[in-house]
């Protein structure tokens, strides 16, 4: 089986005939679904400090429709902050946000929240946040919430239309859990599976949000080499069957550099790097950050 930082195991070769797929690359076979498309989301001269620590310092960059955008960068680099600044758990005191061409970062972080997932942005979060004594079917329908149309008593009573609609969201749910191919836990509380299992499900929860752009933090972290390939799998299907665009923040350079079409890098709140895997791999600055050309015998970062 291959390793899971072997770039090879991950590789859209099956998929995708171009070498290295950029921006204007139609890939694969969903190539139709899969044509980087225009700009969806565009962050614009970003600060952001925490009193004296500077976590971002000016940071520009866009996501087009339909590709997968990595941020990558040494510990304490900014990407966390970066995500949390996109979807409204941080406020900037700089710069812009637009979604869609609509600018989105002047509203609050709780209003913002709101409108982000009204406009299909759903995010999965570093440290889960499951429902552990829920089973898996009721975790990834608290993500059909924005979509129920009945309000809270209707669903309690279960009567009618609300069963009706009940009903018809369960079929949705249920076809993402045969998607993530976790239909023998259905009914299993999340709290008893394992790390990666109930990241898979966290997944499923932001998936059925029927996102258009899905923001993942961390999706692989603590997974093993074969919970690794799976998540792979479903990052790269959910991307070329459903055509979500995905914006995601990996420590896994193997994956990284595999699976992106594009790769924004972060070292001490500043962008060093911005280009596709090729073009930041041979990037003298990325390389340094990364190997960690340092005199005073600090362990390197992890390799490119
Ligand atoms: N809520 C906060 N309060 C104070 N400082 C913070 C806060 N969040 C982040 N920071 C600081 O901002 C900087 C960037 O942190 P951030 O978590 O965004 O980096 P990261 O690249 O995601 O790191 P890691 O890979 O370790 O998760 C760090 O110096 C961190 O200590």
């Amino acid at each position: 089986m291959p390793d899971a930082t072997d770039g090879a195991a991950f590789h859209r070769a099956t998929h995708d005939p171009a070498p290295t797929p950029g921006p204007e690359t139609a890939a694969g076979d969903g190539a139709a679904r899969r044509r980087i498309g225009d700009v969806l989301l565009e962050v614009g001269n970003i600060s952001l400090s925490f009193g004296g620590v500077k976590a971002l310092s000016d940071i520009s960059f866009d996501v087009r429709e339909h590709e997968i955008r990595a941020i990558i960068g040494p510990n304490g680099a900014g990407k966390s902050s970066m995500l949390n600044c996109i979807n409204g758990v941080y406020q900037p005191q700089q710069g812009r946000i637009r979604l869609r061409g609509e600018d989105v970062g002047r509203l609050s972080p709780r209003i913002r929240q709101r409108r982000m997932a009204e406009m299909g942005v759903a995010r999965t979060f570093q440290n889960l946040a499951l429902f552990k004594g829920m089973s898996v079917l009721d975790n990834i329908m608290t993500g059909r919430s924005l979509h129920m149309r009945r309000n809270l008593l209707w669903q309690a009573l279960r009567v009618g239309p609300a069963l009706r609609e009940e009903l018809a969201q369960r079929e949705k749910v249920e076809r993402i859990i045969d998607f993530l191919e976790i239909q023998a836990y259905r009914k299993t509380p999340v709290g008893g599976l394992s790390y990666g299992l109930q990241k898979r499900v966290d997944l499923g929860r932001a998936l059925a949000m029927e996102p258009r752009l899905l923001l993942l933090d961390e999706p692989m972290a603590g997974m093993n080499v074969e919970e690794k390939q799976d998540m792979c799998r479903f990052i790269l299907d959910v991307n070329d069957e459903f055509g979500t665009t995905i914006v995601l923040i990996e420590h896994d350079m193997g994956v990284v550099m595999d699976i992106s079409d594009r790769v924004v890098v972060l070292d001490y709140g500043r962008k060093i790097g911005d280009g596709t895997p090729a073009q930041v791999r041979a990037n003298p600055e990325v390389i340094r950050a990364y190997l960690g050309a340092d005199e005073s015998g600090a362990a390197p970062s992890p390799s490119l």
